[in-house]
Protein backbone atom coordinates (compact mmCIF):
# COMPACT_ATOMS: atom_id res chain seq x y z
CA UNK A 1 0.00 0.00 0.00
CA UNK A 2 0.86 3.54 -0.50
CA UNK A 3 1.29 6.18 2.51
CA UNK A 4 -1.23 7.07 3.46
CA UNK A 5 -3.36 4.58 2.41
CA UNK A 6 -2.71 2.09 4.90
CA UNK A 7 -0.59 0.51 7.58
CA UNK A 8 -0.79 -2.49 10.40
CA UNK A 9 -1.75 -1.88 13.68
CA UNK A 10 1.30 -3.16 15.48
CA UNK A 11 4.23 -1.17 13.20
CA UNK A 12 1.51 2.66 13.73
CA UNK A 13 1.72 2.13 17.27
CA UNK A 14 5.36 1.09 17.63
CA UNK A 15 6.11 5.24 17.81
CA UNK A 16 3.98 5.49 21.21
CA UNK A 17 6.46 5.67 24.10
CA UNK A 18 3.78 4.34 26.39
CA UNK A 19 0.70 2.07 25.86
CA UNK A 20 -1.34 -0.47 27.01
CA UNK A 21 -3.34 -3.19 25.11
CA UNK A 22 -6.80 -3.91 26.45
CA UNK A 23 -9.16 -6.34 24.48
CA UNK A 24 -7.70 -7.88 21.50
CA UNK A 25 -5.08 -8.74 19.27
CA UNK A 26 -3.47 -6.05 17.17
CA UNK A 27 -3.07 -7.48 14.12
CA UNK A 28 -5.44 -5.45 11.95
CA UNK A 29 -4.47 -3.20 8.71
CA UNK A 30 -5.16 0.64 9.28
CA UNK A 31 -7.00 2.29 6.44
CA UNK A 32 -7.12 5.69 8.17
CA UNK A 33 -6.66 7.61 11.23
CA UNK A 34 -9.60 9.42 12.96
CA UNK A 35 -10.08 11.72 15.16
CA UNK A 36 -14.05 12.50 14.09
CA UNK A 37 -16.20 9.69 14.43
CA UNK A 38 -18.14 11.35 11.48
CA UNK A 39 -15.46 10.72 9.05
CA UNK A 40 -14.94 6.97 9.98
CA UNK A 41 -14.21 4.94 7.06
CA UNK A 42 -14.09 0.70 7.11
CA UNK A 43 -10.74 0.02 8.95
CA UNK A 44 -10.13 3.75 10.58
CA UNK A 45 -8.12 4.25 13.74
CA UNK A 46 -10.01 6.27 15.52
CA UNK A 47 -8.20 8.75 18.41
CA UNK A 48 -10.33 9.52 21.55
CA UNK A 49 -9.97 13.26 22.26
CA UNK A 50 -11.01 15.12 24.55
CA UNK A 51 -11.85 19.01 23.12
CA UNK A 52 -13.35 22.43 24.86
CA UNK A 53 -17.25 21.60 23.52
CA UNK A 54 -17.48 17.57 23.88
CA UNK A 55 -15.56 14.39 24.91
CA UNK A 56 -14.39 11.90 21.45
CA UNK A 57 -14.66 9.47 24.11
CA UNK A 58 -18.21 9.80 23.88
CA UNK A 59 -18.08 8.90 20.08
CA UNK A 60 -16.63 5.37 20.39
CA UNK A 61 -19.60 3.56 19.69
CA UNK A 62 -20.58 5.72 16.54
CA UNK A 63 -16.80 5.32 15.71
CA UNK A 64 -16.96 1.43 15.76
CA UNK A 65 -20.92 1.38 14.31
CA UNK A 66 -18.90 3.31 10.96
CA UNK A 67 -16.20 0.97 10.70
CA UNK A 68 -13.51 2.01 13.29
CA UNK A 69 -11.21 -1.05 13.54
CA UNK A 70 -9.23 0.07 16.93
CA UNK A 71 -9.52 3.04 19.49
CA UNK A 72 -6.51 4.99 20.79
CA UNK A 73 -8.12 6.19 24.53
CA UNK A 74 -6.89 7.50 27.57
CA UNK A 75 -10.01 6.61 29.08
CA UNK A 76 -11.27 3.01 30.30
CA UNK A 77 -13.48 2.22 28.00
CA UNK A 78 -16.82 -0.55 28.43
CA UNK A 79 -16.50 -1.51 24.79
CA UNK A 80 -15.43 -4.88 23.69
CA UNK A 81 -15.62 -5.86 20.36
CA UNK A 82 -12.43 -3.57 19.28
CA UNK A 83 -9.11 -3.40 20.33
CA UNK A 84 -8.37 -0.59 22.68
CA UNK A 85 -4.96 0.85 22.97
CA UNK A 86 -4.76 3.17 26.42
CA UNK A 87 -2.17 6.06 26.86
CA UNK A 88 -1.90 8.36 29.29
CA UNK A 89 -2.39 11.45 26.94
CA UNK A 90 -4.60 10.93 23.50
CA UNK A 91 -3.30 14.72 22.00
CA UNK A 92 0.44 14.15 22.31
CA UNK A 93 -0.26 10.64 20.76
CA UNK A 94 -2.02 12.15 17.89
CA UNK A 95 0.88 13.90 16.44
CA UNK A 96 2.95 10.86 16.59
CA UNK A 97 0.48 8.32 15.12
CA UNK A 98 -0.73 11.01 12.59
CA UNK A 99 3.04 11.49 11.38
CA UNK A 100 3.70 7.97 11.30
CA UNK A 101 0.58 6.80 9.36
CA UNK A 102 1.64 9.55 6.64
CA UNK A 103 5.26 8.86 6.49
CA UNK A 104 6.82 11.63 8.29
CA UNK A 105 5.75 14.21 5.22
CA UNK A 106 7.05 17.11 6.38
CA UNK A 107 10.56 15.60 5.74
CA UNK A 108 10.71 16.04 2.41
CA UNK A 109 10.13 19.42 1.53
CA UNK A 110 11.57 22.62 2.88
CA UNK A 111 8.85 24.34 5.94
CA UNK A 112 8.60 27.23 6.54
CA UNK A 113 6.37 29.06 9.63
CA UNK A 114 5.32 31.87 10.12
CA UNK A 115 4.43 33.51 13.66
CA UNK A 116 3.23 36.76 15.48
CA UNK A 117 0.17 38.44 16.20
CA UNK A 118 -0.20 40.29 13.38
CA UNK A 119 1.12 39.96 9.42
CA UNK A 120 1.27 35.82 9.04
CA UNK A 121 -1.12 35.70 6.81
CA UNK A 122 -0.02 38.84 4.79
CA UNK A 123 4.20 37.35 5.22
CA UNK A 124 3.31 33.35 4.40
CA UNK A 125 1.46 34.44 1.31
CA UNK A 126 4.43 36.89 0.00
CA UNK A 127 6.71 34.31 0.44
CA UNK A 128 4.90 31.48 -1.30
CA UNK A 129 4.12 34.51 -4.47
CA UNK A 130 7.85 34.91 -4.41
CA UNK A 131 8.33 31.25 -4.66
CA UNK A 132 5.42 30.62 -7.27
CA UNK A 133 7.15 32.98 -9.77
CA UNK A 134 10.20 31.57 -9.32
CA UNK A 135 8.34 28.13 -10.84
CA UNK A 136 8.62 26.21 -7.08
CA UNK A 137 6.06 24.12 -6.17
CA UNK A 138 4.55 24.57 -3.27
CA UNK A 139 2.43 24.33 -0.31
CA UNK A 140 0.38 26.96 1.21
CA UNK A 141 -1.43 26.66 5.27
CA UNK A 142 -3.28 29.76 6.77
CA UNK A 143 -6.00 31.90 7.68
CA UNK A 144 -8.34 32.05 4.53
CA UNK A 145 -7.25 29.22 2.61
CA UNK A 146 -5.03 25.91 2.51
CA UNK A 147 -3.23 25.74 -1.21
CA UNK A 148 -1.37 23.31 -3.39
CA UNK A 149 -0.09 25.38 -6.07
CA UNK A 150 -2.64 26.71 -7.53
CA UNK A 151 -5.81 24.70 -6.17
CA UNK A 152 -6.83 26.12 -2.79
CA UNK A 153 -9.16 24.45 -0.13
CA UNK A 154 -11.23 25.34 2.65
CA UNK A 155 -9.60 25.79 6.45
CA UNK A 156 -11.46 25.84 10.06
CA UNK A 157 -8.32 27.46 11.79
CA UNK A 158 -5.43 29.30 11.13
CA UNK A 159 -3.24 26.29 12.12
CA UNK A 160 -5.11 22.89 12.22
CA UNK A 161 -5.26 19.98 14.25
CA UNK A 162 -2.08 17.25 13.61
CA UNK A 163 -3.85 14.77 11.58
CA UNK A 164 -5.46 17.56 9.20
CA UNK A 165 -1.75 18.75 9.31
CA UNK A 166 -0.16 15.49 8.54
CA UNK A 167 -2.62 14.26 5.82
CA UNK A 168 -2.23 18.32 4.24
CA UNK A 169 1.69 17.62 3.91
CA UNK A 170 1.29 14.27 2.73
CA UNK A 171 -1.20 15.43 0.04
CA UNK A 172 1.33 18.21 -0.71
CA UNK A 173 3.91 15.85 -1.49
CA UNK A 174 2.00 13.70 -4.02
CA UNK A 175 1.36 17.02 -5.40
CA UNK A 176 5.37 17.28 -5.48
CA UNK A 177 5.34 20.52 -3.14
CA UNK A 178 9.49 21.63 -2.87
CA UNK A 179 8.46 24.54 -0.24
CA UNK A 180 5.39 24.44 2.41
CA UNK A 181 4.72 28.14 4.39
CA UNK A 182 2.33 28.10 6.84
CA UNK A 183 0.88 30.41 9.66
CA UNK A 184 2.03 29.06 13.51
CA UNK A 185 -0.47 30.21 15.38
CA UNK A 186 0.10 30.73 19.43
CA UNK A 187 -2.94 28.51 20.00
CA UNK A 188 -1.72 25.78 17.71
CA UNK A 189 1.91 25.92 18.94
CA UNK A 190 0.14 25.58 23.07
CA UNK A 191 -1.79 22.71 21.92
CA UNK A 192 0.94 21.38 20.36
CA UNK A 193 -0.98 20.68 16.14
CA UNK A 194 2.77 21.61 15.03
CA UNK A 195 4.37 18.49 17.07
CA UNK A 196 6.29 16.62 14.73
CA UNK A 197 6.65 18.72 11.97
CA UNK A 198 9.98 19.46 10.76
CA UNK A 199 9.87 23.01 10.47
CA UNK A 200 13.13 23.97 8.32
CA UNK A 201 12.70 27.69 8.92
CA UNK A 202 11.08 29.80 11.36
CA UNK A 203 10.09 33.60 10.84
CA UNK A 204 8.77 36.08 13.60
CA UNK A 205 6.59 39.13 12.59
CA UNK A 206 5.74 40.51 16.00
CA UNK A 207 4.32 40.78 19.02
CA UNK A 208 1.18 43.07 20.59
CA UNK A 209 -1.70 42.55 22.92
CA UNK A 210 -4.38 39.12 21.43
CA UNK A 211 -5.57 36.49 22.66
CA UNK A 212 -5.30 36.96 26.39
CA UNK A 213 -8.32 35.34 27.11
CA UNK A 214 -6.34 31.89 25.97
CA UNK A 215 -3.10 32.59 27.63
CA UNK A 216 -3.93 34.31 30.04
CA UNK A 217 -0.52 36.62 30.27
CA UNK A 218 2.03 38.07 27.57
CA UNK A 219 4.43 35.99 28.84
CA UNK A 220 2.48 32.89 28.65
CA UNK A 221 1.66 34.48 25.47
CA UNK A 222 5.62 35.12 24.05
CA UNK A 223 6.76 31.74 25.32
CA UNK A 224 3.78 30.12 23.29
CA UNK A 225 5.15 31.78 20.38
CA UNK A 226 8.84 30.94 21.19
CA UNK A 227 7.79 27.42 20.80
CA UNK A 228 8.32 28.03 16.99
CA UNK A 229 12.20 28.73 17.49
CA UNK A 230 12.59 26.44 20.63
CA UNK A 231 11.47 23.51 18.36
CA UNK A 232 13.29 24.22 15.25
CA UNK A 233 15.63 21.95 13.72
CA UNK A 234 15.02 19.78 16.63
CA UNK A 235 12.31 16.96 15.12
CA UNK A 236 14.56 15.26 12.52
CA UNK A 237 17.93 15.34 11.40
CA UNK A 238 17.58 16.56 7.85
CA UNK A 239 20.09 18.02 5.71
CA UNK A 240 18.15 20.94 5.00
CA UNK A 241 20.07 24.30 6.81
CA UNK A 242 17.96 25.85 9.22
CA UNK A 243 17.25 29.59 9.59
CA UNK A 244 15.41 31.57 12.46
CA UNK A 245 14.08 34.85 11.31
CA UNK A 246 13.43 37.78 13.69
CA UNK A 247 11.88 41.10 13.60
CA UNK A 248 14.69 43.52 14.73
CA UNK A 249 12.68 46.30 16.06
CA UNK A 250 10.15 44.35 18.02
CA UNK A 251 11.03 44.21 21.41
CA UNK A 252 11.16 40.61 22.40
CA UNK A 253 13.54 39.75 19.64
CA UNK A 254 16.42 38.67 21.79
CA UNK A 255 14.36 36.56 23.96
CA UNK A 256 13.60 34.88 20.67
CA UNK A 257 17.59 34.81 19.49
CA UNK A 258 18.15 33.48 22.81
CA UNK A 259 15.91 30.42 22.81
CA UNK A 260 16.48 29.36 19.11
CA UNK A 261 19.59 27.30 18.58
CA UNK A 262 19.77 28.06 14.81
CA UNK A 263 21.39 30.09 12.85
CA UNK A 264 19.48 33.95 12.90
CA UNK A 265 18.81 36.32 10.03
CA UNK A 266 17.40 39.14 11.26
CA UNK A 267 15.42 42.38 9.29
CA UNK A 268 14.48 46.00 11.05
CA UNK A 269 13.85 49.48 9.82
CA UNK A 270 14.65 50.90 13.05
CA UNK A 271 17.73 48.67 14.02
CA UNK A 272 20.68 47.47 12.07
CA UNK A 273 19.70 44.29 10.69
CA UNK A 274 20.74 42.05 7.96
CA UNK A 275 17.66 43.06 5.76
CA UNK A 276 17.19 46.61 6.04
CA UNK A 277 14.63 49.36 4.82
CA UNK A 278 15.89 52.72 4.68
CA UNK A 279 14.50 55.79 2.25
CA UNK A 280 11.09 54.67 2.79
CA UNK A 281 8.57 57.08 1.19
CA UNK A 282 5.01 56.57 1.51
CA UNK A 283 2.59 57.29 -0.96
CA UNK A 284 -1.27 57.76 -1.70
CA UNK A 285 -0.93 54.27 -4.62
CA UNK A 286 2.19 52.53 -2.08
CA UNK A 287 5.01 52.68 -0.49
CA UNK A 288 9.28 52.36 -1.67
CA UNK A 289 11.84 52.04 -0.21
CA UNK A 290 15.46 50.81 -0.67
CA UNK A 291 16.36 47.17 1.04
CA UNK A 292 19.78 46.65 2.44
CA UNK A 293 21.00 43.02 1.83
CA UNK A 294 23.86 40.86 3.01
CA UNK A 295 24.46 41.00 -1.19
CA UNK A 296 23.83 44.35 -1.90
CA UNK A 297 21.27 47.18 -1.84
CA UNK A 298 18.03 46.88 -3.89
CA UNK A 299 15.18 49.03 -4.67
CA UNK A 300 11.48 47.95 -4.35
CA UNK A 301 8.63 49.97 -5.50
CA UNK A 302 5.36 48.33 -4.17
CA UNK A 303 1.51 48.94 -4.34
CA UNK A 304 1.52 47.87 -1.22
CA UNK A 305 0.74 50.66 1.93
CA UNK A 306 2.28 51.69 5.47
CA UNK A 307 5.05 50.37 7.28
CA UNK A 308 3.66 47.19 8.50
CA UNK A 309 3.48 46.15 4.57
CA UNK A 310 7.47 47.08 4.82
CA UNK A 311 7.89 44.94 7.59
CA UNK A 312 5.96 42.31 5.74
CA UNK A 313 7.86 42.49 2.92
CA UNK A 314 11.10 42.76 4.94
CA UNK A 315 10.37 39.29 6.23
CA UNK A 316 9.50 37.62 2.93
CA UNK A 317 12.65 38.49 1.26
CA UNK A 318 14.48 37.63 4.71
CA UNK A 319 12.79 34.03 4.15
CA UNK A 320 13.16 33.66 0.42
CA UNK A 321 16.81 34.62 0.48
CA UNK A 322 17.44 32.11 3.32
CA UNK A 323 15.71 29.31 0.42
CA UNK A 324 18.18 30.50 -1.88
CA UNK A 325 16.10 32.72 -3.67
CA UNK A 326 18.02 35.61 -6.23
CA UNK A 327 17.48 39.22 -5.00
CA UNK A 328 16.22 40.10 -8.28
CA UNK A 329 13.57 37.47 -8.53
CA UNK A 330 12.38 38.31 -5.13
CA UNK A 331 12.78 42.36 -6.26
CA UNK A 332 10.98 41.32 -9.16
CA UNK A 333 8.26 39.63 -7.14
CA UNK A 334 7.42 42.34 -4.39
CA UNK A 335 7.10 44.90 -7.17
CA UNK A 336 4.05 42.71 -8.33
CA UNK A 337 2.62 41.37 -4.87
CA UNK A 338 -0.69 42.51 -4.97
CA UNK A 339 -2.43 42.93 -1.35
CA UNK A 340 -4.09 39.81 0.72
CA UNK A 341 -7.66 39.01 0.59
CA UNK A 342 -8.90 41.32 2.88
CA UNK A 343 -5.86 43.03 4.12
CA UNK A 344 -5.75 46.86 2.96
CA UNK A 345 -7.76 45.87 0.33
CA UNK A 346 -9.66 48.83 -2.03
CA UNK A 347 -12.80 48.95 -2.66
CA UNK A 348 -13.47 50.28 -6.20
CA UNK A 349 -15.74 53.02 -6.61
CA UNK A 350 -16.83 56.29 -8.74
CA UNK A 351 -17.18 58.33 -5.64
CA UNK A 352 -14.54 60.01 -4.59
CA UNK A 353 -14.19 58.20 -1.22
CA UNK A 354 -11.71 55.63 -0.64
CA UNK A 355 -13.28 52.46 1.32
CA UNK A 356 -10.61 50.03 2.63
CA UNK A 357 -11.64 46.69 4.24
CA UNK A 358 -8.78 44.85 6.57
CA UNK A 359 -8.67 42.48 9.08
CA UNK A 360 -7.58 44.40 11.55
CA UNK A 361 -8.67 42.66 14.70
CA UNK A 362 -5.75 43.67 17.35
CA UNK A 363 -5.35 47.31 19.03
CA UNK A 364 -1.85 47.10 17.26
CA UNK A 365 -2.97 46.40 13.91
CA UNK A 366 -5.65 49.13 13.83
CA UNK A 367 -3.34 51.51 15.00
CA UNK A 368 -0.95 50.94 12.46
CA UNK A 369 -3.89 50.46 9.51
CA UNK A 370 -5.16 54.23 10.65
CA UNK A 371 -1.84 56.04 11.13
CA UNK A 372 -1.30 54.39 7.39
CA UNK A 373 -4.76 55.88 6.36
CA UNK A 374 -3.26 59.23 8.26
CA UNK A 375 -0.35 59.57 5.79
CA UNK A 376 -2.52 60.13 2.59
CA UNK A 377 -6.10 61.06 3.63
CA UNK A 378 -6.88 64.79 2.95
CA UNK A 379 -10.58 64.17 3.98
CA UNK A 380 -12.31 62.50 6.90
CA UNK A 381 -11.54 59.10 8.42
CA UNK A 382 -14.18 56.81 9.35
CA UNK A 383 -13.46 53.30 11.15
CA UNK A 384 -16.08 51.02 11.38
CA UNK A 385 -15.00 48.04 14.01
CA UNK A 386 -16.10 46.01 16.51
CA UNK A 387 -14.75 43.28 18.50
CA UNK A 388 -15.27 39.26 18.57
CA UNK A 389 -16.64 37.61 20.90
CA UNK A 390 -15.32 34.54 23.19
CA UNK A 391 -12.41 36.11 22.54
CA UNK A 392 -9.41 38.54 24.31
CA UNK A 393 -12.45 40.81 26.40
CA UNK A 394 -9.08 43.44 27.61
CA UNK A 395 -8.40 44.47 23.80
CA UNK A 396 -11.59 45.81 23.58
CA UNK A 397 -11.56 49.05 25.47
CA UNK A 398 -8.08 49.31 23.64
CA UNK A 399 -9.50 49.19 20.29
CA UNK A 400 -11.72 51.34 20.79
CA UNK A 401 -9.55 53.98 22.09
CA UNK A 402 -7.47 53.27 19.25
CA UNK A 403 -10.11 54.20 16.85
CA UNK A 404 -11.17 57.19 18.24
CA UNK A 405 -7.46 58.54 18.75
CA UNK A 406 -6.61 58.13 15.21
CA UNK A 407 -10.09 58.90 13.05
CA UNK A 408 -12.55 61.48 13.24
CA UNK A 409 -15.38 59.36 13.29
CA UNK A 410 -15.43 55.91 14.86
CA UNK A 411 -19.06 53.80 14.68
CA UNK A 412 -19.20 50.26 16.76
CA UNK A 413 -20.72 47.38 15.56
CA UNK A 414 -20.70 44.12 15.74
CA UNK A 415 -17.55 41.58 14.58
CA UNK A 416 -18.58 38.17 15.33
CA UNK A 417 -19.81 38.48 18.26
CA UNK A 418 -20.23 34.36 18.94
CA UNK A 419 -22.22 33.31 22.15
CA UNK A 420 -21.85 36.33 23.74
CA UNK A 421 -24.35 39.55 23.84
CA UNK A 422 -23.71 41.91 21.48
CA UNK A 423 -24.59 44.70 23.46
CA UNK A 424 -22.20 43.91 26.19
CA UNK A 425 -19.41 43.59 23.84
CA UNK A 426 -20.55 46.98 22.66
CA UNK A 427 -20.04 48.39 26.28
CA UNK A 428 -16.69 46.28 27.38
CA UNK A 429 -15.34 48.99 24.56
CA UNK A 430 -17.01 52.49 25.52
CA UNK A 431 -17.48 52.62 28.80
CA UNK A 432 -14.47 54.14 29.96
CA UNK A 433 -13.58 55.72 26.66
CA UNK A 434 -12.46 59.37 26.85
CA UNK A 435 -13.87 60.21 23.89
CA UNK A 436 -16.99 61.50 22.07
CA UNK A 437 -16.15 60.80 18.29
CA UNK A 438 -17.95 58.03 18.20
CA UNK A 439 -21.44 55.99 17.65
CA UNK A 440 -22.76 52.52 18.41
CA UNK A 441 -24.70 50.94 15.56
CA UNK A 442 -24.70 47.40 16.61
CA UNK A 443 -26.28 45.88 13.10
CA UNK A 444 -22.85 45.93 10.87
CA UNK A 445 -24.54 46.55 7.70
CA UNK A 446 -26.98 49.35 9.24
CA UNK A 447 -23.29 50.59 10.25
CA UNK A 448 -21.34 49.97 7.27
CA UNK A 449 -23.98 51.84 5.88
CA UNK A 450 -24.47 54.64 8.10
CA UNK A 451 -20.35 55.53 7.42
CA UNK A 452 -20.81 54.99 3.55
CA UNK A 453 -23.67 57.59 3.53
CA UNK A 454 -22.33 59.82 5.55
CA UNK A 455 -18.99 59.92 4.07
CA UNK A 456 -18.14 63.21 1.45
CA UNK A 457 -15.50 63.70 -0.77
CA UNK A 458 -11.86 62.24 -0.33
CA UNK A 459 -12.93 61.18 2.64
CA UNK A 460 -11.91 57.34 4.06
CA UNK A 461 -13.86 54.55 5.37
CA UNK A 462 -12.23 52.02 6.87
CA UNK A 463 -14.06 48.76 7.53
CA UNK A 464 -11.55 46.69 10.16
CA UNK A 465 -11.82 43.27 12.03
CA UNK A 466 -13.19 40.73 9.45
CA UNK A 467 -10.96 41.04 6.27
CA UNK A 468 -11.49 38.05 3.90
CA UNK A 469 -14.52 36.24 6.07
CA UNK A 470 -17.65 36.06 4.43
CA UNK A 471 -19.75 34.81 6.96
CA UNK A 472 -20.91 36.30 10.72
CA UNK A 473 -21.26 34.07 13.80
CA UNK A 474 -24.21 35.58 15.75
CA UNK A 475 -24.83 32.87 18.95
CA UNK A 476 -25.14 29.34 17.39
CA UNK A 477 -25.79 31.44 13.83
CA UNK A 478 -23.91 31.50 10.50
CA UNK A 479 -25.19 34.09 8.64
CA UNK A 480 -23.63 35.36 4.93
CA UNK A 481 -21.69 38.14 5.38
CA UNK A 482 -19.06 39.84 3.18
CA UNK A 483 -17.78 43.68 4.58
CA UNK A 484 -16.55 43.78 0.78
CA UNK A 485 -19.71 43.33 -0.86
CA UNK A 486 -21.82 45.06 1.56
CA UNK A 487 -19.44 48.06 0.85
CA UNK A 488 -20.21 47.95 -2.46
CA UNK A 489 -24.00 47.77 -2.06
CA UNK A 490 -24.08 51.28 -0.47
CA UNK A 491 -21.63 52.89 -2.66
CA UNK A 492 -23.52 51.68 -5.57
CA UNK A 493 -26.67 53.03 -3.54
CA UNK A 494 -25.88 56.17 -2.57
C1 LIG B 1 -10.68 26.32 21.20
C2 LIG B 1 -10.12 25.47 20.11
O1 LIG B 1 -8.98 25.59 19.75
N1 LIG B 1 -10.98 24.63 19.53
C3 LIG B 1 -10.53 23.70 18.50
C4 LIG B 1 -10.89 22.29 18.93
O2 LIG B 1 -12.30 22.26 19.05
P1 LIG B 1 -13.00 21.58 20.29
O3 LIG B 1 -12.00 21.31 21.39
O4 LIG B 1 -14.19 22.38 20.64
O5 LIG B 1 -13.48 20.20 19.67
P2 LIG B 1 -14.78 19.41 20.12
O6 LIG B 1 -15.93 19.83 19.26
O7 LIG B 1 -14.92 19.50 21.60
O8 LIG B 1 -14.45 17.92 19.71
C5 LIG B 1 -13.61 17.05 20.50
C6 LIG B 1 -13.33 15.81 19.70
O9 LIG B 1 -14.54 15.07 19.51
C7 LIG B 1 -14.67 14.70 18.16
N2 LIG B 1 -16.07 14.52 17.79
C8 LIG B 1 -16.98 15.53 17.92
C9 LIG B 1 -18.29 15.36 17.53
C10 LIG B 1 -18.70 14.12 16.99
O10 LIG B 1 -19.85 13.90 16.58
N3 LIG B 1 -17.77 13.14 16.89
C11 LIG B 1 -16.48 13.30 17.28
O11 LIG B 1 -15.68 12.38 17.16
C12 LIG B 1 -13.99 15.85 17.41
O12 LIG B 1 -13.62 15.50 16.10
C13 LIG B 1 -12.80 16.12 18.30
O13 LIG B 1 -11.74 15.24 17.99
O14 LIG B 1 -10.51 21.38 17.93
C14 LIG B 1 -11.07 21.63 16.62
C15 LIG B 1 -10.51 20.56 15.68
O15 LIG B 1 -9.14 20.61 15.69
C16 LIG B 1 -10.69 23.03 16.16
O16 LIG B 1 -11.24 23.30 14.89
C17 LIG B 1 -11.19 24.03 17.18
O17 LIG B 1 -10.86 25.35 16.77
C18 LIG B 1 -11.94 26.29 16.88
C19 LIG B 1 -12.75 26.29 15.57
C20 LIG B 1 -11.40 27.69 17.13
O18 LIG B 1 -12.10 28.67 16.97
N4 LIG B 1 -10.15 27.81 17.56
C21 LIG B 1 -9.48 29.10 17.74
C22 LIG B 1 -9.45 29.55 19.20
C23 LIG B 1 -8.06 28.90 17.25
O19 LIG B 1 -7.48 27.84 17.39
N5 LIG B 1 -7.52 29.97 16.61
C24 LIG B 1 -6.18 29.93 16.08
C25 LIG B 1 -5.85 31.27 15.41
C26 LIG B 1 -5.60 32.32 16.40
C27 LIG B 1 -4.82 33.48 15.80
O20 LIG B 1 -5.42 34.38 15.22
O21 LIG B 1 -3.59 33.54 15.97
C28 LIG B 1 -6.09 28.91 14.95
O22 LIG B 1 -4.98 28.39 14.73
O23 LIG B 1 -7.09 28.72 14.25
N1 LIG C 1 3.47 43.38 10.20
C1 LIG C 1 2.34 43.89 10.68
N2 LIG C 1 2.34 44.62 11.82
C2 LIG C 1 1.21 45.11 12.33
N3 LIG C 1 0.00 44.98 11.76
C3 LIG C 1 -0.06 44.27 10.61
C4 LIG C 1 1.10 43.68 10.02
N4 LIG C 1 0.72 43.04 8.91
C5 LIG C 1 -0.61 43.18 8.82
N5 LIG C 1 -1.09 43.93 9.82
C6 LIG C 1 -2.48 44.28 10.14
O1 LIG C 1 -3.04 43.11 10.72
C7 LIG C 1 -4.15 42.64 9.95
C8 LIG C 1 -4.08 41.13 9.85
O2 LIG C 1 -2.98 40.80 9.02
P1 LIG C 1 -2.69 39.27 8.70
O3 LIG C 1 -3.95 38.63 8.35
O4 LIG C 1 -1.56 39.22 7.76
O5 LIG C 1 -2.23 38.83 10.18
P2 LIG C 1 -2.35 37.42 10.90
O6 LIG C 1 -1.20 37.40 11.85
O7 LIG C 1 -2.39 36.35 9.91
O8 LIG C 1 -3.73 37.47 11.68
P3 LIG C 1 -4.50 36.18 12.36
O9 LIG C 1 -3.84 35.99 13.67
O10 LIG C 1 -5.88 36.59 12.52
O11 LIG C 1 -4.34 35.04 11.44
C9 LIG C 1 -4.02 43.32 8.60
O12 LIG C 1 -5.27 43.47 8.02
C10 LIG C 1 -3.37 44.63 8.96
O13 LIG C 1 -4.33 45.51 9.47
N1 LIG D 1 -7.83 34.37 14.40
C1 LIG D 1 -8.52 35.43 15.09
C2 LIG D 1 -9.42 36.06 14.12
C3 LIG D 1 -10.29 37.15 14.70
C4 LIG D 1 -11.16 37.75 13.64
C5 LIG D 1 -12.29 38.54 14.16
N2 LIG D 1 -13.15 38.79 13.05
C6 LIG D 1 -13.04 37.77 15.26
O1 LIG D 1 -13.90 36.99 14.89
O2 LIG D 1 -12.78 38.00 16.44
C7 LIG D 1 -9.23 34.85 16.30
O3 LIG D 1 -9.79 33.76 16.18
O4 LIG D 1 -9.19 35.47 17.35
MG1 LIG E 1 -3.63 34.78 9.71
Amino acid sequence: MEKGDGMNLQQLIEVLPEYKIINKDIDSEITSVEIDSREIIAGSLFICIEGYTVDGHDYVETAVKNGAVAIISEKKLSIQDVPIILVPDTKRALPLLANNFYAHPSQRFRLIGVTGTNGKTSVSHYINEILRKTGQKTGLIGTIEMKINETSYPVKNTTPDALFLQKSFNKMNDAGAETVTMEVSSHALDLGRVHGSDFDIAVFTNLSQDHLDFHGTMDNYLVAKSLLFSQLGNTYNTNRPKFAIINNDDKNSDFLKRVSAQPILTYGIHTPSTFQAYNIQYGSTGVSFDMQTPEGNISINSHLMGEFSVYNMLAAATCTYACGIPLESIQRALEKMDSVKGRFQPIANTKEIGVIVDYAHTPDSLKNVLKTIKQFCNGKIHVVVGCGGDRDRTKRPLMAQAACELADLAIFTSDNPRSEDPAQILNDMTTDLAYSNFKVIEDRESAIRDAIKNATANDIVLIAGKGHETYQILGNQTIDFDDAKIAAKYLEKY
